[in-house]
């Protein structure tokens, strides 16, 4: 199976399960990247049974109003019954790294306000320890150059992703060269600094579950 095979097949798997566990007329978030998307499409049969959706970020808002379902703002919504996404790096204990695609922050709102969070990643997104894909930080571009010598003294090296600004007129630094062995305590770190918006450690909040696609099944993974 290849693996854009592998991202539709856990895209199918997730709209099984939002079949199965999301009550009628509830509210569904949605993620941002190319195996969110494959869910979109997968969800559009069941778009009626949904009682809207929250998206993570614009690319995500404009796919799903495509696709003809309910789009909501979050400030109407008093409750996520399921969120549905990728990410970049998933570890043993379900702490992800995410916002390859950039959208870290509203991913992470829209995570908080979600009861359960569903981890969609084919197999080559699962490791042992988080940091070989380079950790996105979300930052005020005034504050660029004092966050970057801060991720520096963590021991990191930030650069600058040339050409990207976010949903919310950010930057973001990734961050190489990590060894993350204590993903909440790194998590709470590096918002800590003066000009972070958020870091794409998703630690503290982590998924509650996890499907996995192999190159022969979908493995379904609780905390
Ligand atoms: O900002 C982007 C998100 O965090 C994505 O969930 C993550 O980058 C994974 O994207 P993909 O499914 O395209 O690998």
């Amino acid at each position: 199976m290849t693996q854009d095979e592998m991202k539709q097949a856990v895209a199918h798997a997730a709209r099984d399960y939002v079949a199965a566990h999301l009550p009628v007329g509830a509210i569904l978030g949605v993620g941002t990247g190319s195996t969110a998307n494959y869910f979109i499409d997968a969800l559009t049969p069941m778009k009626d049974r949904l009682g809207g959706v929250i998206a993570s970020s614009e690319a995500t808002h404009q796919r799903l109003a495509g696709h003809g379902m309910l789009v909501l703002d979050l400030n109407d919504v008093e409750h996520i019954g399921i969120y549905v996404d990728g990410a970049d790096e998933i570890d043993e204990s379900l702490a992800m790294i995410k916002g390859g695609g950039g959208a870290l922050t509203r991913e992470k709102i829209v995570a908080a306000v979600a009861d359960t969070f569903v981890c969609i990643c084919d197999a080559s997104k699962h490791v042992a320890t988080l940091g070989r894909f380079p950790l996105p930080v979300e930052v005020i571009p005034m504050a660029r150059a004092h966050v970057a010598r801060q991720l520096s003294q963590l021991g990191g090296t930030p650069k600058l992703r040339e050409g990207f600004i976010t949903d919310n007129g950010n930057l973001i630094l990734d961050v190489h060269g990590l060894r993350i062995n204590q993903p909440t305590t790194l998590e709470s770190q590096i918002d800590g600094i003066a000009g972070v918006v958020s870091n794409g450690l998703f630690a503290r909040r982590g998924a509650d579950v996890l499907l996995l696609a192999t190159s022969s099944a979908v493995k379904v993974v609780k905390r």
